[in-house]
């Protein structure tokens, strides 16, 4: 028997991370090829935009995708998210060159209190959110607590774009493939600060870092071009990601509904104090995802280097954090 199709909420549906994720969704690759799917496209209720939403869904249409069961415009996150399963929340305004994303934080984050607090009054009661519009961690903890009656868990921040650009970083260093990197994981921020750590990584069981062994390229090479990677990226094409997020939002909510068999993958999740990290700080951390629930990964060993990176971007969440507590 076929299943019930499940509701898929997206956001900035018309943007260019938009054109590059709906396509995929309806082909089954984020929920599986026996999913079908309803999606619930949200664009800002302005006519050039809704216009060119009705664009993309006439070229979904025009894919005649088997699972997609369903398709609807809105401009009112009230009615988007109403019964949704899955909400990814891409649509906000993107960095420029020479913008840090936390630049972004004025001009997004009243985006995430109101598209929490229509969360919280009409998405499914197990609804899973993910924040990509930056400044991501800031805006899925502003959507968090705006949406006081579900669960704080629910909500989780996008890293793993960061995940996938240092599993790219280490492949071609060990010149071995990227899809035999295990362990891998990046803490905190999506921004520079964020730390990529590989000390806990393997390849083949052979442990990478004992594999490169050099301290140097980690801290001076390695961590600056995963963490700088958005940037060289809006230089090189004139506009910030987009193919490559929209494929690190598939992989993140696929890997929470469909589980990683024990694989570490990195996910922004609320803090429930692992690591030092205080409660509720939206964070990177390495987890295994298991019967449509994630697990942060505890117990390993935080070396001083390790440490100085993850109070380094933690200490920017927090001042993010400050910066929009008059919203809360
Ligand atoms: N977390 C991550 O790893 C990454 C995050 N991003 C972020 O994703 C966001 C979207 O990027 P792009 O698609 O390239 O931008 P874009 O400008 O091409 O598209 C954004 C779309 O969102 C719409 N939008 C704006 N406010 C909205 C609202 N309140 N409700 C619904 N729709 C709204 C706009 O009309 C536009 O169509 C940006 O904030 C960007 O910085 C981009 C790449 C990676
Ligand atoms: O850098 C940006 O502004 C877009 C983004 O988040 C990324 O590519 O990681």
């Amino acid at each position: 028997m076929s299943k019930t199709p499940v509701r898929v909420a997206v956001t900035g549906a018309a943007g260019q991370i938009g054109y590059a994720l709906l396509f995929r969704i309806a082909s089954g690759e984020m929920l599986g090829k026996d999913q079908p799917v309803i999606l619930q496209l949200l664009e800002i209720p302005d006519e050039k935009a809704q216009k060119a939403l009705a664009g993309v869904m006439m070229e979904l249409e025009d894919c005649a995708f088997p699972l997609l069961a369903g398709m609807e415009a809105h401009a009112d996150a009230m009615t988007a998210f109403k019964d949704t399963d899955y909400a990814l929340l891409v649509g906000a305004r993107p960095r420029g060159p020479g913008m840090e994303r936390a630049d972004l934080l004025a001009a997004n984050a009243q985006i995430f209190t109101a598209q929490g607090k229509a969360l919280n009054a009409v998405a499914s009661r197990n609804v899973k959110v993910l924040v990509v519009g930056n400044p991501a961690n800031t805006n899925a903890y502003i959507a968090m607590k705006s949406a006081p009656d579900l669960p704080a868990k629910n909500f989780t921040a996008m890293l793993r774009l960061d995940h996938n650009r240092a599993a790219s970083q280490i492949a071609i260093k060990t010149g071995k493939p990227v899809s035999a990197i295990r362990k891998l994981t990046v803490w905190g921020n999506h921004s520079p600060t964020m730390y990529a750590d590989y000390r806990f990584a393997t390849i083949d069981g052979a442990s990478v870092q004992a594999m490169i062994n050099d301290q140097d390229w980690n801290a001076n090479v390695f961590l600056p071009t995963v963490g700088k990677r958005g940037a060289a990226i809006i230089d090189a094409r004139g506009l910030s990601s987009a193919a490559s997020a929209a494929n690190a939002a598939i992989d993140h909510m696929r890997d929470w509904a469909l589980g990683t068999n024990g694989e570490w993958v990195t996910m922004g999740v609320p803090s429930n104090g692992e690591y030092g990290i205080p409660q509720d700080i939206v964070f990177g951390f390495p987890v295994t995802c298991e019967g449509g629930e994630y697990r942060i990964v505890e117990g390993l060993e935080i070396d001083a280097f390790s440490q100085t990176c993850i109070d380094k971007t933690l200490a920017e969440l927090q001042g993010e954090q400050d910066g929009v507590r008059h919203l809360l």
